[in-house]
């Protein structure tokens, strides 16, 4: 390539950069102090590069004036460390059997290890993240759930819906400038530790906070129509089209979706579900006009 040639296809790309950053500009804008309440899952979780830029995201956001908060799984990490104690580790309608034995492993597992690894891996930017869990000042109180297996409820232990949130905890660490990071197990009101499903959490808590959005990661693009025909993603939805597919969807969507469900309806102006395989997939969806994923409004 000639000297103009490549003085030119370097002038492109700086051109690109810059017009990146100002299509930034409007979005930065208007989530300039916001609440955007991430649940960050355990399949989107487990390559240590996407935790980095994961992490890196999470500060970008705080230092650009929105308040991020994460609430994260852990599936993937439960199961083994059930695996390695030799104690069974069964699902049923998309949720896992809990017996007060298994609660204590999710409680140790959740909290003791894949909140403390992301705390640490934010950590690296500055002093931001916090970790908590829903038993930190009563953040989250849990009400004993049933799965639904065949259009029947069943008994699977320890495993709670939230029934009530005091974010009192929450937004103190917001407003001193942290990033809290949250594990969802949570007592019920007699005190009893309940295994709480992390997007189910991630989208009460998104309500009870007036989040400005509430984005789940996954391991897929987004919400299909037709999973997995990848022709079938869907790009947008309202609550009430989404409230018509819900009983159709699988197991592992079926949490996600009913939590966008959860916190459009409570108020929460938009919910999306975003592939987390791809870095910076967030920063994708917030800053830019096409936006990423599956877009839940009201
Ligand atoms: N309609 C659908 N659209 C997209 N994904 C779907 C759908 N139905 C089922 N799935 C499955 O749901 C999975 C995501 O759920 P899960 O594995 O529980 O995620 P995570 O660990 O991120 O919480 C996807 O990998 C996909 O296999
Ligand atoms: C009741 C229930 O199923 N709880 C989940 C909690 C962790 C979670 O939700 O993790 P992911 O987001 O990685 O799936 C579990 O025990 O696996």
């Amino acid at each position: 390539m000639s000297d103009n040639g490549k003085r030119a296809r370097d002038l492109g790309i700086a051109l690109g950069k810059a017009s990146t950053l100002i299509e930034a500009l409007p979005w930065l804008q208007r989530f300039a102090g916001s609440i955007v309440v991430v649940k960050y899952g355990g399949n989107a979780m487990v390559d240590a590069e996407l935790q980095r830029s994961f992490a890196a995201d999470m500060v970008f956001l705080r230092t650009v004036g929105i308040h991020p908060v994460v609430v994260h799984g852990g599936g993937p990490q439960i199961s083994s460390m059930l695996k390695r104690l030799g104690m069974q580790s069964e699902f049923r309608g998309g949720l896992r059997v809990t017996t007060a034995e298994a609660a204590d492993v999710v409680r140790m597992v959740l909290v003791g290890q894949v909140g403390r690894e992301l705390v640490g891996l934010i950590n690296e930017h500055g002093p931001y993240a916090v970790g908590m869990s829903g038993e930190d000042a009563r953040l989250f109180t849990a009400v004993r759930r049933h799965a639904i297996v065949d259009g029947e409820p069943v008994d699977i232990g320890q495993v709670g819906d939230v029934g009530y949130v005091n974010p009192d905890a929450v937004t103190d660490l917001i407003a001193a400038g942290r990033i809290p990071v949250i594990a969802t197990v949570a007592p019920d009101a007699d005190g009893v530790l309940h295994n709480v499903n992390a997007d189910t959490a991630a989208g009460a808590l998104a309500v009870a906070l007036k989040a400005r959005k509430l984005i789940v990661l996954t391991d897929v693009e987004g919400l299909y129509a037709n999973y997995p025909d990848p022709a079938s993603l869907i790009s947008r939805l309202t609550a009430a089209e989404l409230e018509k597919i819900l009983p159709t969807l699988d197991a592992g969507m079926a949490p996600k979706m009913e939590a966008c469900h959860r916190a459009v309806a409570g108020g929460v102006p938009a919910a999306h579900v975003v592939d987390g395989r791809v870095p910076h997939s967030i920063l994708l969806e917030i800053f830019t006009s096409e936006g990423f994923g599956t877009m839940v409004t009201p």
